[in-house]
């Protein structure tokens, strides 16, 4: 077990016995929505459709790419069993997100120091989202956060995605750890079902993305309003 010698305060009682912290992106780590939004609505507008704007939008993320983009089709009354045209605005969604995943993205307070602190403390870190793959090194190199995760899993890395717990459960065999040494944190019911199905402790933030839903109601087994609280003295 590590014994955590550079935290400046006592560990949270979240990280005790804790081997490997597997960390959820939108909602978590990043405030992706402005992003995501500007995204879909570059879609809609070039599907002669009217814009939803990042309020509505908000409360589709958490499935992945091609979900959000049902929702947003689904949202203006279109049927999402046309195949053809679900594939098209969700090619059109992914090259405008492609062209700027990041300009009006901003990092959550707290995120650098926990990172930094729990690489300090030398527990390794990975990322699993259900955001598709190829955005994730544009977004962590972005915020410089790179460096941290010893592996990171998109929602298109693996045939499953949360909130099935198999890119947990990969992420832990990977680095060698038992599931119960393992926390997952998120923002959405899907984290903690994820977690809660590998075996994982887990963690949760009250302030990202969860269908407008309070993620108490998933009842985690933390929940902390900033992820400094991590590390620093409670
Ligand atoms: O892309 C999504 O739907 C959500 O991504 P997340 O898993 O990082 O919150
Ligand atoms: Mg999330």
């Amino acid at each position: 077990m590590h014994d955590h010698p550079t935290f400046t305060g006592p560990v949270h009682p979240s990280l005790r016995a804790i081997e490997m912290v597997a960390f959820d992106l939108d909602g978590t780590l990043i405030d992706s929505v402005p992003d995501l939004a500007h995204a879909i609505d570059c879609m809609l507008e070039q599907e002669g459709l009217a814009a939803l704007g990042e309020a509505r939008v908000r409360d589709f993320v958490g499935n992945g790419s091609r979900v959000l983009v049902e929702r947003a089709l689904a949202a203006h009354g279109l049927a999402t069993d046309n195949l053809a045209r679900v594939e098209q605005a969700h090619q059109s969604f992914l090259a405008h997100y492609a062209a700027d995943p990041s300009s009006r993205t901003r990092l959550y307070p707290g995120v650098r120091e926990c990172l930094e602190g729990l690489r300090q403390a030398g527990i390794p870190l990975v990322l699993i989202t259900n955001k598709p793959e190829a955005f994730i090194e544009p977004l962590l190199s972005h915020f410089a956060l790179s460096e941290h995760f010893a592996l990171a899993l998109g929602g298109d890395s693996l045939p499953t995605r949360k909130p099935d717990p198999a890119p947990l459960l990969f992420a832990a065999e990977r680095l060698g750890v038992l599931p119960r040494q393992a926390l997952m944190v998120g923002d959405s019911r899907h984290d903690i079902a994820a977690g809660r199905a590998a075996g994982f402790r887990t963690l949760a933030v009250p302030y990202g993305y969860n269908h407008g839903e309070p993620i108490s109601r998933s009842h985690p087994d933390y929940l902390v309003d900033s992820l400094a609280e991590l590390v620093v003295a409670g």
